[in-house]
């Protein structure tokens, strides 16, 4: 039960407009109740002149004037009028349903998106994307799937009971006759309509499964290009489309056959009314004709309702599959929304305004799954200021310790402190606020260059934009381009070179006011020239930001304040890269390995600098 409060909850603040449908919803039954009496009267009460005397002939004659013709011309005008206001509250319905929908399926989808913001990497990193999306576009519906099936049965239920009472009030015996084809009707609704509503529910999986296969596809292209897989691919791809054309013929199978199903059983109903109910009319009025017995406008108003009673048997056929159906959407979305939060803010978390700060490893151990450590008892002091760097073999732990600086994750053991002030005690926004971060792969926005230097700044000048690109050595290749500036990039900006894009998520990180500069791997993609002036910007940035940098190219490193070597998780050595080269450990091995022994390291230093081979000394 508790689901289905919860979902119907986020229609609590439209109760306004809930009532509004209800008294909307009671204007069609009514309406639909009274379409067919004005013909009824016409028949009955006006064209044989003798008014019947039930309540309501004398109902729509009191209302009518004394003459034949303006009770004719009364009872057509009533006639379309009810259409009208039926047709009125149908399109008032219809909307508040719309607006009511929206509303509710917002509120859900803000709640899913942001909950899926603050579930982050940990998630994220466990979760396919194609799995949030689907929440969000399709799933996020169940609430008011749920409401409308609600809304819908009871009208449903309110409707059949008032039409059976109508019913059974004017003729027993025929009331029983039109009810013989209601198992028919429940068998055939519940046979088709619930069919086809599970076959568009897996049609519309099939089809999402379609879109993601095809995305994948297309950013597979280069790789199936390079590796000769262009045919798996496309095959991939057909079967993907042929399994979405099976899911809609199987729907559309079932589309076509209802209307037959339901035409036929209404076909039997409309029989056995026409031929019981003119038996009674006969009977009634021609061979021993009885006050209060049954008449044509009668039996026309028995028809009507008999074909009306296939929507209210339909809502209350389809009843429990249908909730079903919404409540699995519905708990879907609500196991997002209760996922606990990896990275939590604490509450009353330190306010911690951006400054430089003296940033502080202390015995931090950290593991992705439990019992298996990637950190173990780290220690580090980076004062304000200081360019350090992390180094060390592929998958030792480098990008982790940094995800650990920016709280994407929390330490399993130790503290990371900025001041003093552990992170898990500051808030979140303070705590990122401080970190510029260059991941390894440098993520770019389908937008303008302006609009993805600035994503981290967006009131940033135009000057300042440029400033950043120019320390960041991207101004070169943006002045080049036709549109500079404002180029837009493509998916990924896929019409950049590896290196470019890197020189622009570091003019990105550069144009923040964040303290520190957190750059994974910032010259992976550069060459030599590019590499040496982002290295000179970091060296001119010193004393003024404070720059962690985890790389490879030990050349980067040879300027920094201290370079902390990690091996299996751990820092086995720390110090300048003149102290450590002097330790002849790990560092200098590590050295020796990149350029030659290590006591022809400090000239070998000098000439790898000047002699390494220039490709394209613009781009990277
Ligand atoms: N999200 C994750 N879930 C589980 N294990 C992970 C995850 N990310 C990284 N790892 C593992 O953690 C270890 C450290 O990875 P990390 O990326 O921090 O290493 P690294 O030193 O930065 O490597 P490289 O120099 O190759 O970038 C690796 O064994 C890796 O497989």
């Amino acid at each position: 039960m508790s689901v289905y409060r919860r979902a119907l909850g986020y229609f609590a603040a439209d109760r306004v407009w809930i009532a509004a449908l209800v008294a909307l919803i009671g204007v069609s039954i009514c309406v639909g109740l009274f379409e067919a009496w004005p013909l009824a009267v016409l028949i009955d009460s006006v064209l044989t002149g003798q008014p019947k005397g039930d309540r309501v002939h004398s109902l729509f004659l009191s209302i009518l004037p004394a003459d034949t013709v303006g009770q004719v011309v009364g009872l057509v005008l009533m006639g379309m009028g009810l259409h009208i206001i039926g047709y009125l509250a149908w399109f008032g319905r219809m909307m508040i349903n719309y607006h009511l929908n929206y509303r509710g399926t917002t509120r859900v989808r803000h709640d899913l998106f942001r909950k899926l913001q603050h579930l982050g990497v940990t998630y994220h990193r466990s979760h396919p994307q194609g799995d949030a999306i689907y929440r969000l576009t399709t799933d996020a519906f169940g609430p008011w799937g749920i409401m409308d099936t609600v809304i819908g049965t009871s009208v449903a239920a309110v409707t059949l009971t008032v039409m059976t009472a109508i019913l059974l009030s004017r003729n027993v015996s025929l009331t029983f006759a039109a009810f013989t084809v209601a198992p028919f009707m429940i068998w055939s609704n519940w046979r088709f309509g619930v069919r086809i509503h599970e076959r568009a529910l897996a049609s519309k999986q099939v089809d999402a499964d379609l879109t993601s296969s095809i995305q994948q596809a297309m950013v597979r292209v280069p790789l199936a290009q390079t590796y000769q897989r262009e045919a798996y691919e496309f095959r991939r791809f057909r079967g993907a489309v042929a399994r979405s054309v099976r899911a809609l013929l199987r729907l559309n199978i079932q589309e076509q056959l209802y209307p037959l199903a339901r035409d036929s059983v209404l076909a039997v109903g409309g029989a056995i009314i026409l031929g019981y109910g003119g038996y009674l009319v006969y009977r009634d009025q021609f061979v021993s004709p009885v006050e209060g017995g049954m008449t044509v406008g009668l039996l026309i108003v028995f028809m009507d309702y008999v074909r009306k009673l296939w929507e209210p048997l339909k809502w209350l056929t389809e009843f429990v599959v249908k909730v079903r159906i919404f409540e699995a959407a519905t708990r879907r979305v609500f196991r997002i929304l209760d996922t606990p939060e990896a990275i939590t803010e604490a509450p009353g978390a330190a306010s911690l305004p951006i400054a430089s700060r003296t940033l502080v490893l202390d015995r931090v151990g950290f593991a992705y799954r439990p019992g298996y450590p990637i950190l173990h008892d780290l220690c580090a002091t980076i004062r304000p200021g200081e360019m350090v760097a992390f180094v060390g073999p592929s998958g030792t732990g480098k990008s982790t310790l940094l995800a650990l600086m920016l709280r994407l994750y929390d330490p399993t053991t130790g503290a990371v402190r900025l001041d003093g002030v552990d992170l898990r005690a500051a808030r979140l926004m303070d705590t990122r606020g401080h970190m510029a971060l260059v991941a390894q792969d440098s993520l770019m926005l389908p937008a303008t260059i302006t609009a993805n230097i600035a994503y981290g700044r967006p009131g940033a000048s135009r000057y300042e934009i440029e400033r950043a690109a120019e320390l960041a050595g991207a101004a070169a290749f943006i002045d080049d381009l036709p549109e500079g500036y404002e180029t837009v990039l493509t998916e990924g900006g896929q019409n950049l070179s590896g290196g470019q894009r890197q020189r622009l998520a570091i003019a990105r990180a550069l144009l923040t006011r964040a303290p520190f500069l957190i750059l994974d791997e910032p010259t992976s993609a550069l060459d030599p020239h590019h590499e040496q002036l982002l290295l000179e910007t970091l060296r001119s940035l010193r004393g003024g930001r404070t720059i962690v940098l985890v790389t490879h190219r030990l050349e980067s490193v040879v300027a920094c304040d201290q370079v902390f070597v990690m091996d299996a998780g751990r820092v086995v050595e720390r110090g300048t890269h003149h102290e450590l080269l002097e330790r002849n450990g790990h560092y200098a091995r590590m050295w020796s390995g990149a350029s030659g022994p290590p006591d022809a390291r400090v000239e070998l230093e000098g000439w790898r600098l000047r002699h390494r081979p220039r490709r394209d000394g613009r781009e990277g």
